[in-house]
């Protein structure tokens, strides 16, 4: 038995454009469910959803049924928590708080087996098939791919710095922290935050690294990837179920209204 390939990486690289979804609920049912409608790839949030490591084991389970790559959130840029998501089979890691290239080379050598770097080493994992697959530690490191978050103005300031480490496959830019340091909190379609996100992806088109982002309506997704943008999540599991039961409630209320 062969390791598994890591299609998300292998798409990113080649430059095709990425889409997602976010998923906050942290439920195997959604990802199950949600894996079969044909996004590209799920992000599994560590940071701000409520679920820990045990908890996400179900969620790429369930994922596995669809065609949506799995990619997972660790709640910091943690060797621990890196350690721990690579063993339960998650290939593609959205670093977050990554401000400077040191921190941007501390978690790639988080996930990458030694020499290369620091991943400590377990025969039977979920990540190698359980031990089943004869090669799994020859193409770990190669198969594995990083993302990391930049979610501050001192971060962007650093933006070239960060992407040009080894390693380093593609930079997300989490709107939400960005407005909140450059002074906008809550505000993340301010003008200011959203020159910053133009700008950003610019940059990294220059430089040829592939920027992801996410968007909570489908407007902002658009706009995104007209600015250059590769992996966009273009909304949050939660938050789809919210507008949608919103919109309900109010066409039966405006109904009844009506009737009345
Ligand atoms: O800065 C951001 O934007 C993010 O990091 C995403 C947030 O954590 C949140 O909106 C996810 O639900």
């Amino acid at each position: 038995m062969q390791a598994p390939k890591n299609t998300f990486k292998s798409r990113l690289l080649a430059g095709e454009m990425l889409h997602g979804l976010w998923m906050s609920l942290a439920s195997p049912v959604a990802a199950e469910a949600l894996s079969l409608v044909g996004f590209d790839w799920l992000l599994f949030d560590t940071e701000h959803a409520p679920v820990d490591i045990a908890g996400v084991q179900p969620l790429l389970q369930a994922a596995a049924v669809g065609t949506a790559a799995p990619v997972v959130r660790p709640a910091w840029n943690d060797k621990v928590l890196i350690k721990r998501l690579l063993d339960i089979g998650a290939q593609t890691l959205l670093v977050p708080f990554v401000e400077t290239a040191g921190e941007a080379q501390a978690a790639v050598a988080a996930t990458r087996y030694p020499p290369e770097g620091i991943r400590g080493v377990a025969g039977s994992t979920r990540a190698s098939r359980f031990g089943l697959t004869g090669d799994y530690f020859e193409v770990a490191n190669r198969e594995i791919c990083v993302l990391v978050q930049i979610e501050t103005g001192a971060a962007l300031g650093r933006l070239e710095e960060i992407a040009a480490v080894p390693g380093v496959d593609g930079i997300f830019i989490g709107p939400s922290d960005l407005a909140a340091s450059l002074g906008h909190l809550g505000r993340p379609g301010h003008p200011e935050v959203q020159e910053a996100l133009r700008t950003a992806a610019e940059r990294l088109a220059r430089i040829g690294k592939p920027a992801g982002i996410l968007a909570t309506k489908a407007e902002d997704a658009i706009r995104y990837a007209e600015w250059g943008y590769r992996f966009v999540a273009g909304g949050v599991d939660l938050g789809l179920m919210l507008g949608a039961a919103a919109a309900l409630r109010r066409q039966v209320s405006e109904a009844a209204a009506a009737r009345a």
